[in-house]
């Protein structure tokens, strides 16, 4: 069987629903979202793929999409391994906000060039912001020195590339199939690394919610592939 990469974004959240910026948010799937991750599981089954090991980040919208999703298979006795890295893009002091009241007091323009251009991140969380992740216990054990105040999609590629690079090929390269249930922008910056999308062309991608995306590996572990998934 030929390597098979899954990327999965998580379903509908709260604030996906709310149009709010959500980033590191912790924040739940909506009903909605949590029908999507079904609908997702009976396109995978449909396709027969079946993970060998599944990834997600460490936000439960993923998470849980990614479980409610093997559940749904009957699939759950395979490994979710966690990984920060996987985390969505930090959106700053932009997290938590209304995505139209942003736009309306910075302008189309700037909003365009922070929320889907590659090297503009949104204003940093100050310091001491009850939004920073180090007040988040969940990132504890981390070095702070790690933990984002606000991030571009070109310091989300950094880390997904390395991700990437460290641990999805390598178990790619044993043949297996992977299951990644992430987020919007992180997906953007994998998809970007698999397909050596420009700058300029990851500009206009957009990743749907609970919609697989399906890759197919070569020996050389090049994506061969793209599997047309409903
Ligand atoms: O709010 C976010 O974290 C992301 C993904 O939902 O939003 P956007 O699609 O606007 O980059």
């Amino acid at each position: 069987m030929a390597a098979t990469l899954i990327l999965l974004r998580h379903g509908q959240s709260v604030y996906n629903k709310e149009n709010i910026f959500t980033g590191w948010t912790d924040i739940e799937l909506s009903d909605q979202g949590r029908q999507e991750a079904i609908k997702a599981a009976a396109e995978l089954k449909r396709l027969k793929l079946y993970p060998d090991v599944c990834y997600t980040s460490w936000l439960k919208r993923a998470i849980h999409t990614a479980q409610i999703a093997l559940l749904e298979m009957v699939w759950e006795h395979i490994d979710c391994i966690k990984s920060w890295k996987l985390n969505e893009r930090h959106y700053g002091a932009w997290q938590q906000r209304n995505k139209d009241v942003v736009k309306q007091e910075i302008g189309e323009e700037a909003f365009l060039s922070v929320r889907r251009g590659y090297s503009t991140p949104p204003p940093p969380l100050d310091e001491n912001d009850p939004r920073a992740a180090k007040f988040d216990p969940k990132y504890r054990d981390l070095d702070p020195a790690l933990l984002p105040k606000s991030e571009s999609l070109k310091d989300t590629h950094a880390r997904v590339k390395e991700y990437y690079r460290d641990v999805l090929i390598p178990e790619l390269a044993k043949g297996k199939t992977v299951l990644v249930s992430a987020h919007g922008n992180s997906l953007r910056a994998l998809v970007m690394e698999i397909e050596h999308l420009s700058t300029d062309a990851v500009v206009k991608l957009e990743i749907p919610t609970g919609k697989p995306l399906v890759y197919r590996y070569d020996t050389g572990m090049t994506a061969i592939k793209k599997v047309k998934v409903n």
